[in-house]
């Protein structure tokens, strides 16, 4: 985030019809991931179709400082030279992750069992948010830990000599919690577990696999899953393709599917089983989808998705499903508000720790922009007014980038226009919103820093 020029107020305006076909940028989840097992592989890793964001550009610098060699060809082609597991240098600066909660707390995982003291910083959302659930494991482990009180940021962590496996039973549902320990169990001799009660997102184990990292998986009678990791084994560079981020196809997706006369082509979307609540959800809502060009590639699941203008209706969504949609539900909310009847979303207590407080920064959006909705501690139901949403008003977007596309995705369909205080953040995860959006038949405004 250009930080130098204060915030950057954009507003959407009401569009008459939007159409083509987009193709939105890598997954995020995926491109932390694959810089991190390249750089702890050896020989180097080609990476297709990575998401060039501030959160991943940040994730890149800190493996620079672990030792790997990064380089970016002028197709978009990315090279990272690794040093292989147990050979990460020390970091001589601190490692500053932005507004990425996925690239600090997995980096903190694979630096906590080496010998020797990372110091870990972010942007002022970052340096909010709970990181004590990634120390807990890690401390288990044997690591050091040096941090503000409640475990915030800035904080330094120095790595044991001998660490040790653990069995860890993950207490929150968080891909990020559990990434965190088995990357951590690559560098430790033994047998770590982590125990999942609540599935989320796989693809921590999914690349260790493909590094050829020793994984197993175990699905288990009660729903939950068992990772076991050995540790000590040679991951070899691999060639990574990523495909397109399901989370940012939300937005064009949800934009298809309000605005009149819309047809949308998203191509490339990842349809991994652990990311596709959201769609579960829209279909469940009436929402005109058609999947076409599924496949597999790279060991993850693709298709193309059309969504068109449709007379969305309120539904109950399962409270299990939230992992697999979890950074979906402002864009949800914003598509409740067009839908006829209620919206009762439960479930949503890890939306309190994202990069806002989501669900208050949701409220605060619907109300200021004319809908209504109501919510407890993890629970939020949104009233929808088809064809009738107002609009009109500003959302503060607490550094969020996913709170200012929501609701500049709903200005494209409500009767006055919307504004967010500060677009400059949409940069940590799609740089190209305004302008793939804009070629579908979006329309912003850019206002002065004072309007
Ligand atoms: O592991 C990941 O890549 C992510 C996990 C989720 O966070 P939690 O682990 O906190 O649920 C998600 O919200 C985040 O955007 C990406
Ligand atoms: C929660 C998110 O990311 P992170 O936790 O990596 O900041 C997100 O992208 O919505």
């Amino acid at each position: 985030m250009d930080a130098s020029s204060g915030p950057q107020p954009l507003r959407s305006h009401h569009t008459k019809t939007l159409s083509g076909t987009v193709r939105v940028p890598g997954d995020k989840s995926m491109s932390h991931r694959a810089l991190i097992l390249g750089t702890l592989a050896r020989g180097t890793t080609r990476i297709f179709g990575l998401l060039e964001g501030e959160d991943v550009l940040a994730t890149a610098d800190a493996m620079r400082q672990y030792g790997a060699k990064i380089a970016r060809d002028e197709d978009g082609t990315w090279h990272v030279d690794g040093v292989g597991v147990g050979a990460l240098l020390e970091p001589s600066e601190v490692i500053d992750c932005g507004n990425a909660g996925t690239g600090v707390r997995l980096i903190m995982g694979m630096a906590a069992t080496y010998p020797f003291a990372s110091t870990f910083t972010g942007d002022g959302s970052l340096r909010k948010r709970p990181m004590k659930r990634v120390l807990d494991p890690l401390e288990e482990m044997g690591a050091q830990v040096l941090a503000r009180d409640g475990g915030l940021l800035p904080l330094t962590i120095r790595g044991n000599d001998t660490p040790l496996p653990v069995t860890y039973t993950v207490p929150m549902p968080s891909a990020q919690v559990k990434s965190a320990v088995l990357l951590a169990a690559l560098s430790t001799q033994g047998t770590t577990t982590v125990i999942e009660p609540i599935p989320t997102r796989d693809h921590s184990e999914r690349m260790i696999k493909g590094f050829g990292g020793d994984l197993t998986v175990v699905e288990n009678e009660d729903g939950s899953r068992t990772i076991t990791v050995e540790g000590g084994k040679v991951l070899q560079a691999q060639d990574v393709t990523i495909p397109a981020d399901p989370s940012s196809a939300a937005f064009p997706l949800v934009a298809a599917l309000i605005a009149p006369n819309a047809e949308v082509v998203i191509k490339d979307v990842m349809l991994n089983p652990t990311r596709t609540g959201l769609i579960a959800t829209l279909q469940e809502m009436g929402a005109d989808l058609t999947i076409t060009n599924r496949r597999t590639e790279g060991g993850e699941e693709l298709a193309d998705i059309t969504a068109r203008s449709s007379q969305l209706k309120g539904i109950t969504v399962p409270a299990e499903r939230a992992p697999s949609m979890i950074d979906e539900y402002p864009v949800l909310a914003v598509a409740a508000s067009f839908a006829e009847g209620e919206t009762h979303m439960p479930g949503l207590h890890e939306l309190r720790v994202k990069e806002s407080d989501r669900l208050a920064a949701v409220v605060d959006g619907l109300t200021t922009n004319g809908v209504h909705s109501e919510n407890g501690e993890d629970w939020l139901t949104v009233t929808g007014t088809p064809g009738a949403v107002p609009g009109g008003g500003t959302v503060i977007t607490h550094l969020d980038h996913r709170i200012a596309m929501a609701f500049l995705v709903m200005g494209l369909a409500s009767q006055q226009p919307v504004t967010v205080d500060d677009g400059r953040v949409i940069a940590t995860s799609f740089p190209a919103f305004g302008g793939l959006m804009s070629g579908l038949g979006a329309s912003f405004t850019r206002l002065s820093n004072h309007a």
